[in-house]
């Protein structure tokens, strides 16, 4: 479709919401995290033009100025599925490039030091890092995998219940020292690795980022697959999202001063409320890892 075309199909309260599902646009515009949401008055002080959406996705409009395409309008019947279609893709091609871009930022600052994540089970240690260790081309380890390898192969699960709590606690410590040692990885930690200070002496080898999520998010997140797989939530009776949700908020109690020890810390509450999102499952994992990388990046700066 021509931009012009494109212009006149869809008017003038056009925006760019580059770190959230592109399927659930609705909050009020906001200065963004990462800073690209563009409204048309934003649009015409800047003299952006349109983009031509026949061009490639990274079109530059201007020397050393990539524009971005549009996403959303006010009026939802004026657009056609085929531009949202078209839309998303090239949307989610530019998170990549933001992303990316700030990675490489950050990452000539973190001299190869390894990114530890720490959180609640079920906070996204995981999903988001391994957005981010691929945004930074380092290595993604899940360091509860690497204990499971390390014994053997044996599940956490089956860890707990054959050799015990205490066990497993000390493998998560061999484990981490040993991974404190490899340079240039994002490393998902086990939930409960912040309560040993031992720990702490390795994850601070490198930058340890806190992922702060609501006790109900993580409730249901877990709920969704099951609590076969962690031990410490997993009761044969009750539904699984009281069982995670009572075992979340005892353990979250004792560990909320260890994780506070964390260099950054990002909180999907405020970075949905700064992003202008009612709903914190509109937050995706490139626009959480986005915000680690923002953090990590104040962090390294003093700030
Ligand atoms: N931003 C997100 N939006 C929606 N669902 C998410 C998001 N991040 C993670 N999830 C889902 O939540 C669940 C837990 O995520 P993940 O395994 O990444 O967490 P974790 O912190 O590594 O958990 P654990 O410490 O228990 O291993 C998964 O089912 C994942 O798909
Ligand atoms: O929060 C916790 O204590 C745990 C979290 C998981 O990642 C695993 O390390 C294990 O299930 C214990």
């Amino acid at each position: 479709m021509h931009s012009k075309s494109m212009e006149a199909m869809c008017g003038s309260t056009l925006q760019f919401f580059p770190w959230t599902g592109c399927d659930r646009i609705g909050g009020k515009p906001h200065a963004a995290v990462g800073g690209m949401m563009l409204n048309l008055s934003i649009r015409k002080k800047s003299g952006m033009n349109w983009i031509d959406l026949s061009k490639s996705a990274c079109t530059r409009t201007s020397p050393g100025q990539r524009k971005f395409l549009v996403l959303s309008h006010g009026r939802k019947d004026c657009l056609e599925s085929s531009t949202i279609e078209l839309g998303n893709l090239y949307a989610s091609f530019d998170k990549n490039c933001l992303l990316k871009r700030k990675a490489r930022e950050v990452a000539s600052c973190l001299n190869g030091r390894c990114i530890f994540l720490v959180g609640m089970m079920g906070s996204g240690k995981t999903t988001v890092g391994k957005v981010l260790a691929e945004a930074l081309g380092y290595s993604f380890v899940d360091s509860d995998c690497y204990v499971e390898q390390a014994i053997g192969g044996e599940s956490v699960a089956q860890i707990f219940n054959q050799y015990g709590e205490k066990f497993f606690r000390d493998n998560e410590s061999e484990a981490l020292q040993e991974l404190s040692l490899m340079p240039q990885q994002v490393v998902a930690t086990g939930g409960g690795a912040v309560v040993q200070p031992i720990n702490w002496h390795y994850m601070k080898q490198g930058v340890t980022v806190y992922l702060d999520v609501p006790l109900d998010t993580l409730a249901r997140r877990i709920a969704a697959v099951g609590t076969y797989s962690r031990p410490l939530l997993h009761f044969d009776s009750g539904d699984a999202y009281t069982a995670a949700f009572v075992g979340l908020f005892t353990l979250s109690k004792k560990r909320s001063d260890a994780y506070a020890n964390a260099d950054a810390r990002v909180s999907l509450y405020h970075l949905a409320a700064n992003l202008g999102l009612e709903d914190m499952c509109d937050l995706t994992p490139i626009a959480i890892a986005m915000e680690v990388l923002v953090q990590i990046g104040k962090h390294l700066k003093g700030k």
